[in-house]
C-alpha cells in the first residue's frame, strides 16, 4: 500500500506561494528528513499534508485514504509544536483524552510514558513542564496509537543530549517496526544519524535525495612532520586539505593502509587520526548556496 501520496500539491498564503506543485510518493517504512532554511515552508508542508491547513490545490492520500477523511488519524500521527498542549492539564490527562477519542486501551498510557522516559512527571501539570518535557509528552501523544505514518515537526527542539539520544533510538526502532516517519529538523548531524533519505524543500518544491550518493569521508591527521607528509602524499595524488594542526584527506581509490605505510616508510609518526563523514550539511550548502 502507498503510505503517502502527494499529487500536484500547492499552497499559498494570499499571494505568497509556499508549496508549488509538489509530487511525492512513499511506499515503504523508513525515515525521511524534511530540510530547508527558516521560512521555506516545512511546517506549511506538514500542515497541508495532514489537511490541518487545506491546500490551495492538489491531492494527498495518507495510508491509502484521502487526507480529508479524519479517520486517517487512527493510523497517522502528527507532532506539532507545543502550542497544542493545555497548560492546566497534566501529561496523563492529555494521553487519556487521546485514548478516549481513539478508543485505545488506557494501559497504553503507562507503557508509552515509560517508553519516552516521562513516567516521573506524567501527573505533573503541563504548565510546569520544561521545553524538553513538553517534547516528550508530544512524542508520547503521537505514538500512543502506534501509527503507520508519523509526521514530526521539529521533534528535536529543546532536547538535552540524553533526550536526543532517546529520540534517535525511538525513531530508529519505530522505523524498524514498520513505521514511516517524516521529520522536519535543522539539526543536520542528528539527521545524518537517523537517515540517508532527505527531502530538501526549496522554492516550494521537494528535492528528494539519497545521502549515500553525497557522503564524503575525510580522515584528519596530525603528524610529526606536516610539511614532509603533505609533500609526500600530494606526490602520490592524494587529495589533501590543510587543517588547523594537520591535514585532511579523502581516500577515494587509495587505501588507508597505503597511506599509513607511506608515512611509516618516511619515518613520519601519526600522532592522531580521526574519521569524519560529511553528509547532508555539504549537500545543504550546495542546494541552498550557503
Ligand atoms: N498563517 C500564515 N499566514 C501567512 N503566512 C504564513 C502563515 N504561516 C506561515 N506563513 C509564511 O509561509 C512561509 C513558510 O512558513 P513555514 O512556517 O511553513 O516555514 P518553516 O520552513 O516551517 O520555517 P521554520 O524553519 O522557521 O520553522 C513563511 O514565509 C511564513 O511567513
Amino acid at each position: 500500500m502507498t503510505i503517502l501520496s502527494i499529487n500536484n500539491l500547492s499552497m499559498s498564503y494570499k499571494k505568497q506561494k509556499v508549496l508549488d506543485n509538489i509530487n511525492l510518493t512513499i511506499n515503504s517504512p523508513g525515515i525521511w528528513a524534511l530540510v530547508g532554511p527558516n521560512g521555506t515552508g516545512k511546517t506549511t508542508f506538514l500542515n497541508t499534508v495532514t489537511n490541518l491547513i487545506p491546500a490551495t490545490s492538489g491531492k494527498v492520500t495518507l495510508v491509502g485514504k484521502p487526507n480529508t477523511d479524519t479517520s486517517v488519524f487512527k493510523e497517522v500521527a502528527f507532532l506539532q509544536d507545543n502550542t497544542v498542549l493545555f497548560d492546566y492539564l497534566n501529561g496523563y490527562d492529555h494521553l487519556k483524552y487521546i485514548c478516549e477519542v481513539q478508543k485505545i486501551n488506557k494501559n497504553r498510557i503507562q507503557e508509552v510514558a515509560k517508553y519516552v522516559g516521562m513516567e516521573k512527571y506524567l501527573k505533573k501539570t503541563v504548565g510546569n513542564y520544561s521545553l524538553g518535557m513538553k517534547q516528550h509528552l508530544l512524542l508520547a501523544m503521537t505514538i500512543i496509537n502506534k501509527p503507520k505514518l508519523l509526521l514530526l515537526d521539529e521533534p528535536l527542539n529543546g532536547l538535552d543530549p540524553t533526550s536526543a539520544i532517546l529520540m534517535r533510538k525511538i525513531l530508529l526502532e519505530l522505523a524498524d517496526q514498520g513505521t514511516t516517519i517524516i521529520l522536519s529538523s535543522h539539526n543536520l548531524s542528528e539527521i545524518d544519524r537517523v537517515t540517508k533519505q532527505i527531502l530538501f524543500l526549496k522554492d516550494g518544491q521537494i528535492i528528494e535525495e539519497d545521502m549515500n550518493q553525497h557522503e564524503t569521508t575525510y580522515y584528519h591527521f596530525i603528524v610529526s612532520d606536516l610539511v614532509r607528509a603533505v609533500k609526500l602524499l600530494t606526490a602520490e595524488n592524494y587529495q589533501i586539505g590543510q587543517t588547523e594542526h594537520g591535514f585532511k584527506v579523502v581516500l577515494g581509490s587509495h587505501l588507508l593502509q597505503h597511506l599509513f605505510d607511506l608515512l611509516k616508510k618516511e619515518k613520519i609518526d601519526i600522532l592522531d587520526v580521526q574519521k569524519e563523514i560529511v553528509g547532508s550539511e555539504k549537500r545543504y550548502e550546495e542546494i541552498f548556496e550557503v
